[in-house]
């Protein structure tokens, strides 16, 4: 059975009820099964799992979607009974910020203000913070989030590192359509068009990777990704890049990630992808 509740002290009566292990999925609702399959993993690992569903009005910028996002209780819930959640906590934002806007927020360093910081502006002090919060409300032995926001699942671990929370952060592996599309909430904004031209996302990244297959350097990788975005009239690119597996700066050999974000019409979208290179000789 899972259980759904609103506020904090129904949380704090509900989560005494859980003895053994907790898994926390964290997420703004508008599930797709790359949220099913973090519910999933968080069910072998953890004794209970718990599901937060919080569009975060912090982590939007004044011109993006918070209005717009899409908010789907009903149907969220049922993937949480399919996926074996027992208590789900989907709190106001009243709930969430009692006092209105928290005056002390977690400050994610220099790599919060790159990539995705960089193009959204405070995005990661509203993230880490509500993170925060919601591991404190819920006291979670582990807890999982999807590759797919790669460099969030990074800062997450860094907080956790950085300010000894004690919580097993898991990262979950990018689920995709058939096509290779990454899957993401913000898809169902997509029109047919779109959601062809968006494919040049994860097929710039497949490039890229079969290149570094090839044995070719960094340069190269990148070449072969741009390439792929070049022949996709309707992509505007924010970044691709190439980067150590821990987003920290310096040249990359080896293991390594390649980031895109771009926009496809109106709408922002994000992909990344392990990737080897050669080692540098
Ligand atoms: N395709 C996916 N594969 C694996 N994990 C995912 C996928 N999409 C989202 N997640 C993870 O689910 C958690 C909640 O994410 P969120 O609710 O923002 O969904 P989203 O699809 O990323 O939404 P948006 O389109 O707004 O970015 C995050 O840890 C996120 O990385
Ligand atoms: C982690 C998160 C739930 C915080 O609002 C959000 O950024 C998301 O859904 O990835
Ligand atoms: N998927 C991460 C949360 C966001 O884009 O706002």
């Amino acid at each position: 059975m899972t259980e759904l509740v609103h506020t904090r002290s129904e949380l704090a009566k509900a989560r005494t009820g859980l003895t053994g292990t907790v898994g926390v999925v964290m997420t703004m609702g508008a599930l797709h099964p790359g949220h099913e399959t973090l519910i999933r993993a968080a069910r072998e690992r953890a004794d209970h799992v718990l599901v937060t569903i919080f569009v975060n009005p912090l982590q939007f910028g004044p011109n993006e979607d918070f209005d717009r996002y899409p908010r789907t209780l009903d149907d969220d819930l049922a993937v949480c009974r399919r996926a074996g959640a027992d208590l789900v906590f989907a709190p106001s934002v009243t709930d969430m910020y009692p006092g209105g806007q928290p005056l002390v927020r977690i400050a994610p360093g220099r790599l919060g203000e790159e990539l995705e910081g960089q193009s959204r502006p405070g995005f990661f002090h509203g993230v880490l913070t509500v993170v925060l919060k919601l591991l404190q409300l819920t006291r979670p032995d582990l807890t999982f989030f999807g590759e797919k926001d790669y460099q969030q699942l990074t800062l997450v671990r860094r907080m956790v590192r950085d300010l000894d929370v004690p919580v097993e952060v898991v990262g979950v592996p990018t689920v995709r359509e058939p096509d290779g599309l990454a899957l993401s909430s913000r898809n169902r904004y997509l029109s047919a068009d779109e959601r062809r031209v968006a494919l040049s996302l994860s097929g710039a990244l497949r490039a890229g990777a079969a290149a570094a297959g090839r044995g070719a350097d960094a340069g190269d990788v990148l070449a072969a990704a741009h390439v792929v975005l070049a022949e996709v009239p309707g992509v505007e690119l924010d970044y691709l890049v190439l980067t150590d597996p821990d987003l920290e700066p310096g040249p990359v050999a080896g293991p390594a990630r390649l980031l895109i974000a771009a926009w496809v019409g109106g709408t922002r979208l994000i992909d990344n992808l392990a990737i080897r290179l050669a080692p540098r000789s």
